[in-house]
């Protein structure tokens, strides 16, 4: 049996658009709902069929759900709770996909008390956003992370859990605060860092904006992808792991330090030792099978 039967989304961007694709493909009896803040992604949303409605207002959206999942920016969390909770039938499930989980849990709690609200979030995604830049693909053997509060009722836990499943996407369940450390490390550091190189490279002075264009093989073109991530969504997520990031930000910053050091004392074993274990870390991910590229990898370097 399917665990929902009527599901609303909220926010009809790359993620909420890519779980209507994906529902519509693997519960295609589910009843599906969308509902956007901009008109013109409800308008796209209808054109594309992305779901059976598409209402006007969040409170329309969630009147007869069992499931609504809040794909909105993390700091737009609030504010759609607060909109859609005099709506909400006493039994449905709220989730969502938010990219970091203490703050959101917090404040999904608190605009909709007595609400079973079960936070999670896909680890997948891309640089683009919006209605077409979604696929029914995009979680398939990707990791959902699923922090269920303390106390949560397990049967509510297991229904988020098996329609995660149900779009190919494997289930880990952490803790709030552990999930926000660990994604600091591997997905908001990386995307402050690309900011950074990308913007610093687009500031220099004697290197003209054009060379950066015209030299961008590789390295840099790599983190241009990142750096093209949604500026509003990033923003929302920094802002709302700031300790973890912070924290993350100063470890990163002494090991950059040490190898400022070892490059001015001309040490190349400590940067081969370094680069060497940095390469390993490469490999036992491709191992896994959780890179995209990772044919490619196998045919170019083994
Ligand atoms: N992009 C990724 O790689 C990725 C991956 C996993 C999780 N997430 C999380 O998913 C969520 C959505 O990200 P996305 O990439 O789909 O962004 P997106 O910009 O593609 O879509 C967000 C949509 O939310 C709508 N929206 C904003 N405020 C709203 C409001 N108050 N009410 C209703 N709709 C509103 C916007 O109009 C937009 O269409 C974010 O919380 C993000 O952290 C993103
Ligand atoms: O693949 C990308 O472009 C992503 O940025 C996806 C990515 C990540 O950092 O891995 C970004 C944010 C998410 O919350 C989950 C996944």
């Amino acid at each position: 049996m399917l665990p929902f039967a009527r599901v609303t989304i909220l926010g009809l961007g790359l993620i909420g658009s890519s779980i209507a694709r994906g529902v519509l493909q693997a519960m295609p009896t589910v009843r599906l709902t969308g509902y956007d803040a901009d008109p013109a992604v409800r308008a796209t949303a209808d054109r594309l069929e992305l779901c059976h409605d598409i209402a006007d207002t969040a409170g329309s959206a969630v009147i007869d759900a069992d499931l609504v999942i809040l794909c909105v920016p993390v700091g737009a969390m609030a504010a759609v709770a607060a909109e859609f909770a005099a709506d909400l039938p006493a039994e449905a499930i709220v989730s969502d996909v938010g990219s970091s989980k203490t703050e959101v849990a917090r404040v999904l709690a608190e605009a909709l008390p007595g609400a079973t609200v079960i936070p999670a979030h896909p680890v997948a995604g891309t640089e683009r956003s919006g209605p077409e830049a979604g696929f029914a693909t995009l979680f398939n053997h990707r990791w959902c992370i699923v922090t269920p509060p303390e106390g949560a009722d397990p049967a509510a836990v297991e229904r988020i859990a098996d329609f995660w499943r149900r779009l190919g996407a494997q289930i880990e369940f952490m803790a709030p605060d552990h999930h926000d450390r660990v994604l600091a490390i591997t997905s908001h550091l990386p995307h402050l860092i690309a900011y950074t190189i990308v913007g610093t490279a687009s500031d220099l002075e004697e290197v003209t904006q054009s060379e950066v264009i015209k030299y961008s093989a590789g390295g840099f073109r790599d983190f241009t992808r990142i750096a093209a991530s949604d500026p509003t969504m990033w923003r929302d997520v920094f802002l709302t792991n700031r300790e973890a990031v912070l924290d993350m930000l100063q470890r990163f910053s002494e090991d950059l330090s040490a190898l400022q050091r070892a490059i001015r004392w001309g040490k190349g074993d400590e940067l081969f030792d370094l680069f060497t274990r940095t390469r390993a870390v490469r490999r036992s991910i491709v191992e896994q099978g959780q890179d995209d590229d990772a044919a490619d990898f196998g045919r170019a370097h083994d």
